[in-house]
């Protein structure tokens, strides 16, 4: 069975003109969660041979940028470049070319080569992953997507719960074209929140005013924070509980 399965999306790579069958795990993830849509900026990393750049570049029709230690051989409409994503020179060249404005999403399918060693190549894959959120945090605008691929393993709900309190949405998802060859699993975050508070995290405020919820807030830059049971001109240690694009919810974990 799952031979076959394999030999089916290969089959249908080779008839299809992508150059992996990798391409139709971008496709099922895209028809799943509309990440990718007309006109946006992609960032491809770990994008060698290029199927995810072709998709990318297919259902956007805009920027896509593919970045691989290996060289791409060329893909029409999409730049490249040869670097490690792990490395800061690496970051460095995809923000040059990208610049200022940033991209609309990163997808990564980067994989380490396999050890056989499960725990050791769980690890490097999470350092992958760990690298590939690292740099969409760095080029994302505000409210877009990053996909990346992870090995299954016990870190992986702690790097879940990493990208969760950078995005609205975060999901994982397995394609029917990779369930059948590994551990591999994605995550789907949407939504980037380019704001100032993350969420678990504590500060020390000053409660500033009353807000449409009946609790107290404060701001960080144009930024409301609704902090529960409390009132204007309480000073309380807070612990933020919930983020959103323009504002979050907070509980009081001590007063002063
Ligand atoms: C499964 S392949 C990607 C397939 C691709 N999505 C496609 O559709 O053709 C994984 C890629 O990750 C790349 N890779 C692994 N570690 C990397 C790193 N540190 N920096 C950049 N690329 C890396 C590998 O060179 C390999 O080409």
């Amino acid at each position: 069975m799952a031979r076959d399965r394999r030999d089916t999306y290969y089959w249908r790579a080779k008839e299809e003109g992508y150059r992996s069958r990798a391409a139709f795990k971008l496709l099922q993830i895209n028809e799943k969660f509309s990440v990718i849509k007309e006109g946006d900026t992609v960032v491809d990393l770990g994008a060698a041979p290029g199927g995810w750049s072709e998709v990318a570049k297919k259902l956007s029709g805009g920027r896509v940028i593919g970045v691989d230690l290996q060289r791409i051989s060329p893909i029409e409409g999409v730049e490249t470049i040869k670097g490690d994503i792990t490395s800061d020179a690496t970051i460095k060249k995809i923000f040059e070319l990208v610049g200022e404005g940033g991209v609309d999403v990163v997808i990564c399918d980067a994989a380490p080569n396999l050890s056989g060693n499960w725990s050791y190549d769980h690890a490097r894959s999470i350092d992958l992953s760990r690298s590939a959120l690292g740099c969409a945090i760095k080029i994302l605008k505000p409210g877009g997507h990053f996909v990346v691929k992870v090995f299954q393993g016990d870190m992986f709900k702690g790097f879940l719960e990493e990208a969760r309190t950078d995005f609205v949405h975060t999901k994982s998802f397995s394609p029917v074209a990779s369930r059948s060859q590994s551990a591999e699993i994605y995550i789907i975050a949407k939504k980037f929140l380019n704001v100032p508070v993350k969420k678990g995290e504590e500060l020390d405020v000053e409660i500033t005013g009353k807000g449409s919820t009946g609790d107290g807030v404060f701001h960080i830059q144009e930024f409301v924070v609704f902090v529960k049971g409390a009132s204007e001109g309480d000073k309380v240690r807070v612990k933020v509980k919930d983020v959103k694009p323009n504002f979050a919810f907070a509980d009081v974990i001590a007063r002063y």
